[in-house]
This record gives C-alpha cells, sequence and structure tokens, in this order.
C-alpha cells in the first residue's frame, strides 16, 4: 500500500490566533482542492490557537488537518499549565508531536517521557508525530543511526503492532533544525531507512510498510522535491517554512508532485 506523503507545519511558538486564522485561510485558499488528494497537509498551532484553527476547518469544511505541539503525561488533574488529551481530542486534533529535540532540550524530556506522551496521544484516538534526531556531535561521531533507531524503539516502548501503525515517524537532525542547513536527502533516506528496519525487526514488515517517515529541518519549496523523492522520506515537520502562507502552499503542492498552477 502507498503511504500518502504528509506534510505538517509546526509553527512552534508563533502566530496568536487571529494570525493563525489568516494563515490558513491563507493556505486553504491557494492549494487547489486536487492537491489534497496526494498530500496530506496539517498544521500544528500553539494551544492558544487551536480552536479557531479548528472552527474555520470545520466550519468551512476545508482540507486541511490540525493538531497540537505537545501533550501531557496525565488525563487530568492538578498539573498547572499543561493541557491533556481529552482536551485536545475535543478540539478535533488529528496529530500531536511528542519528543521534539526541543522539548527534550528545554523541558528535559527523556525517552520515557516521550513514550507516555505517545500513549496519551493513542489513548485518546489521535496519531502522534514522535520526533527523534541527533546531535552534531554524535553525528560526527558517526552514531547517529544507532542514536534514532534507540530513541523510536524507546518511544514506542510497549504498544501493540496494530497501535503502531497509526504512528508517523519524524527524522530531525537537531543540526538541521533552524539552521538553514538542511541534511542531504541521501542523509535523510539513510536515517529514515534505518528507522523504517528497526520497526520492520520489531513489528513486522506489514507494519513498517505502512508507517510514514518524515524528515525535519530547514526544508523549503526548494529542496522538498529531492527530500520526499526518497524512497523512506514520506513527507516532512517543516518549521520555519510553515509561518509563510505562501511558501508552505509552494512546498505543499511540491510534495503533491507539481508546482502551483
Ligand atoms: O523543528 C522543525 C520542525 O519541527 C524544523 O524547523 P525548521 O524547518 O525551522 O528548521
Amino acid at each position: 500500500m502507498a503511504r500518502q506523503p504528509l506534510i505538517a507545519g509546526n509553527w512552534k511558538m508563533n502566530l496568536n490566533h487571529l494570525e493563525a486564522i489568516a494563515l490558513v485561510q491563507k493556505v486553504a485558499f491557494a492549494l487547489p482542492e486536487k492537491y489534497f488528494a496526494k498530500v496530506e497537509v496539517a498544521v500544528l498551532p500553539p494551544f492558544t490557537d487551536i480552536r479557531s484553527v479548528q472552527t474555520l476547518i470545520d466550519g468551512d469544511k476545508l482540507l486541511l488537518k490540525h493538531g497540537a505541539q505537545d501533550i501531557s503525561e496525565h488525563d487530568s488533574g492538578a498539573y498547572t499549565g499543561d493541557v491533556s488529551g481529552p482536551m485536545l481530542a475535543k478540539l478535533g486534533c488529528d496529530y500531536v508531536v511528542v519528543g521534539h529535540s526541543e522539548r527534550r532540550e528545554h523541558h528535559a524530556e527523556t525517552d520515557e517521557v516521550v513514550n507516555r506522551k505517545t500513549r496519551q496521544v493513542l489513548k485518546h484516538g489521535m496519531a502522534p508525530i514522535v520526533c527523534v534526531g541527533e546531535s552534531l556531535e554524535v553525528r560526527e561521531a558517526g552514531s547517529h543511526v544507532a542514536h534514532c533507531t534507540t530513541q523510536l524503539i524507546e518511544g514506542l516502548k510497549g504498544l501493540k503492532a496494530e497501535q503502531v501503525r497509526q504512528v508517523v515517524v519524524a527524522y530531525e537532525p537537531v543540526w538541521a533544525i533552524g539552521t538553514g542547513k538542511v541534511a542531504t536527502a541521501q542523509d535523510a533516506q539513510e536515517v529514515c531507512a534505518a528507522l523504517r528496519a528497526a520497526l520492520a525487526d520489531k513489528y513486522g514488515a506489514e507494519i513498517a510498510d505502512e508507517v510514514r517517515v518524515l524528515y525535519g529541518g530547514s526544508v523549503k519549496s526548494s529542496n522538498i522535491g529531492e527530500l520526499i523523492g526518497q524512497s523512506d522520506v514520506d513527507g516532512a515537520l517543516v518549521g520555519g517554512a510553515s509561518l509563510n502562507g505562501d511558501e508552505f502552499t509552494k512546498l505543499s503542492a511540491m510534495a503533491a508532485g507539481g508546482p502551483l498552477p
């Protein structure tokens, strides 16, 4: 079964809810419907924007998907500042990012935390986008493949094979995030293929064939074509370029196989 490419825009801590509405409208207006048959396009705004984005998508029956950038490990309770799985599910979220390198770094999230959050996302009927990626130091030591496959297997620990089908994996080398230094298409393919092989080893080839593995790190409309042309790269997790409506539309169109008309 062919995997449908996914382009997911991780807005990080950018855009208030009014700016979110303007950006979603711009992308929805500019990207012709026929492209959505070839590529799934999702936006991942900050929590404060999600209700506005949901209302727009549902009200105008837009084909865009939406999701969140993080989730609490708990369903409810005394966890000041956290946002729970049931809350995100109620907002119609399709995807939730877990284990982004910025959360691993700034919020000390370990593989165990990533694993608990991944389970929460699945428990509430959403799809986790599980991020892995190596630092420059690890890459220079040549242990990037082992580092990333370990992060993935630890992050998915205890899941049933059937649950793994729902997971999206994102390979984001830390040295390529927000730096303008995109990994070469061959670098991306090497790690994405290794991640799929690790999934095949643990959960079977049929499941590994279904799971989408994205690349993230300085993806733009000018490099998405080559990245997505790799056999194990099924799309992209896009940061900076997802904040510009024209650029994100162009990038999504390129991922669907052709430039905008
Ligand atoms: O971290 C990223 C997406 O999650 C990548 O960010 P940039 O596309 O800005 O490099």
